[in-house]
């Protein structure tokens, strides 16, 4: 129960606190990451190949500058953001930005944490009654998306305390009646208390003609903040706090954060700009899922299958850290992609190439000896189209859930999160069994996915009661041929195969491989797949 719990409280449910299975229906049904995606997704279109079989997916423009931004250049070294002063009344907020974009390689310099880009931002105008009458274009909250706790006075907190899922953790075992809500409130409560006593005593101060002693800091953030800020103005410097959706306007590491790109749980996308270059940046104020996939990205750098990681960088705020990672921009995920498809249901020539393509971003993360855990659909991408023929590749992201398995010796880790999978409802059937997560459940879980890209009604599946799904999921391992609906009936050598599958032998992907070749032998599915930059219909020619 104590696991069960634990994993409930950690990131991805933090959206569906009450009800964390919900999280992985909200995937399937159109949720917030749908909405979001639907107001900023821009329209595209992928073929299979440009001649013998194309696919009606809606055209992608590429907005970003070029065709030509997946290289890995970094940003000039210390390039440094001009520094604004704004004056506020009396919310002041300091940013300072010593931003050391560095022309090497991070991973090659450890992991990273360098704290660049420092920001202190009030919240207090945005609470209660402290409301800035001209409010900052450049917004950013994190409060809003965090959770975190705030039990003493200004001064008393350390961020250890008020930092990560341990606060959370024993927030609900002190109190478990006390919902992420309230725990909100009594933050935002405690914050403007804070702001309301310091602006009085400023007040008084300047009715009596003696200057203000220092600018308001609700809690301290971090040890760095305690070091002499090097901007005599930076007080001046006003960013109003709103959500982890809206930092579009600020600049990490160089980068300028120019639009949203999708947000998930508890993080959001957005595609930024140095100059000529346009990478991802992914922001969160989770701190310990960030940092494992940081860790699984620095580890796949020279996996061509995943995003390249550029950087990973904690921007400290009073109300916590804002995590970010940099990495390579890709168009849209394999979910956008079966959304607008005609029938919600991507035809068989391209769907091989896809299902050979998946399959080969995972055989090449388990060579990492990395298990990736959140295996689906919206989890796959096509990465930016490749100049002159538009060829595109499909990658593999979110690595949120990821976990080094094993060693270099072979011997097993351990996952020190205790999550509990079995509550993760498209996870394989072993899995919801009981057993842990391992390569093999990965396949099993691309095997779901596949059947969604190619029409079939997962989400119905998903929304049924525990002992169907599960049976469900026994039925595709125990007899594929009769239980695959009739659409991808097809793909009976590779489910055969994957029902095969053990823990002593080991994964042999070129069989697999083989084995989505033989269900549809008149395509080739080790093809590539091409971006179609026209949004016509089209005929499938065979
Ligand atoms: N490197 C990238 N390039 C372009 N878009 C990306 C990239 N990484 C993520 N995205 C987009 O941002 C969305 C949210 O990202 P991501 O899935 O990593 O967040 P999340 O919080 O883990 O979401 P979820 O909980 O739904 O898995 C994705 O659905 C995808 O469309």
């Amino acid at each position: 129960m104590a696991n069960r719990f634990r994993y409930w409280v950690r990131s991805p449910f933090h959206k569906h606190r009450n009800d964390p299975e919900e999280k992985f229906i909200d995937y399937f049904s159109g949720g917030t990451v749908e909405k979001i995606k639907a107001k900023y997704t821009p329209t595209w279109k992928l073929v299979s190949s440009s001649r013998t079989s194309t696919l009606t997916i809606p055209t992608f423009v590429v907005s970003c500058a070029s065709n030509e931004t997946t290289s890995t250049r970094f940003p000039e070294a210390g390039k440094c953001e001009t520094f604004q002063q704004r004056s506020s009344e009396n919310f002041s907020v300091t940013r300072s930005n010593s931003s050391t974009g560095s022309s090497v390689p991070l991973q090659m310099t450890g992991p990273s944490n360098f704290p660049s880009n420092q920001m202190n931002m009030s919240l207090a105008p945005q609470n209660g009654p402290f409301q800035q009458p001209n409010p900052d274009p450049m917004c950013i909250s994190v409060l809003q998306e965090s959770h975190q706790v705030y039990h003493s006075q200004p001064g008393t907190v350390t961020m250890s305390a008020v930092q990560g899922s341990q606060v959370h953790h024993h927030h609900h075992h002190f109190h478990p009646q006390i919902g992420f809500e309230q725990m909100r409130s009594y933050a935002f409560h405690a914050q403007a208390q804070a702001y309301s006593l310091w602006y009085q005593q400023t007040a008084a101060m300047q009715s009596a003609q003696i200057f203000g002693p220092h600018p308001f800091q609700p809690f301290p953030t971090n040890p760095i903040n305690t070091a002499p800020h090097k901007n005599p103005f930076h007080h001046q410097r006003m960013i109003r706090a709103v959500t982890i959706k809206d930092l579009v306007g600020i600049d990490i590491r160089g980068f300028h954060l120019n639009r949203l790109i999708g947000a998930g749980s508890f993080g959001a996308v957005y595609e930024s700009t140095s100059g000529t270059e346009t990478i991802a940046v992914k922001a969160s104020i989770k701190g310990s899922d960030v940092l494992n996939e940081a860790d699984c990205l620095q580890r796949l750098f020279y996996c061509n299958f995943t995003p390249k990681y550029f950087f990973h960088q904690e921007t400290p705020t009073v109300n916590g850290i804002l995590h970010t990672i940099g990495q390579e921009l890709l168009g849209p995920d394999l979910e956008t992609i079966r959304q607008k498809v005609p029938w919600h249901a991507i035809k068989r020539p391209t769907l091989v190439r896809i299902a050979w393509q998946a399959l080969s971003c995972l055989e090449a993360i388990h060579a990492f000896n990395l298990v990736h855990r959140d295996v689906k659909l919206g989890n796959f991408a096509v990465s930016l189209p490749m100049s002159p023929s538009n060829r595109v590749m499909i990658k593999i992201f979110d690595f949120g859930l990821a976990h080094h398995y094993k060693d270099e010796n072979g011997d097993m880790i351990e996952d020190s999160t205790n999550s509990d999978f079995r509550r993760m409802k498209y996870c394989s059937y072993e899995v919801a069994m009981g057993s842990d997560p391992y390569p093999r459940d990965d396949l099993h879980q691309l095997s779901f996915a596949i059947l969604y890209a190619s029409g079939f009604d997962f989400l119905k599946i998903l929304k049924s009661s525990h002992d169907v799904l599960t049976e469900w999921k026994r039925d595709l391992l125990r007899q594929p041929a009769q239980a695959l609906p009739p659409l991808a009936r097809f793909l009976s050598p590779w489910y055969d195969a994957l029902s095969e599958l053990n823990e002593i032998v080991p994964i042999d992907y070129e069989a697999l491989k083989q084995k989505i070749q033989d269900s549809l032998p008149a395509h080739n599915a080790s093809a590539d797949l091409y971006w179609e930059i026209e949004d016509e219909k089209y005929d499938l020619k065979e």
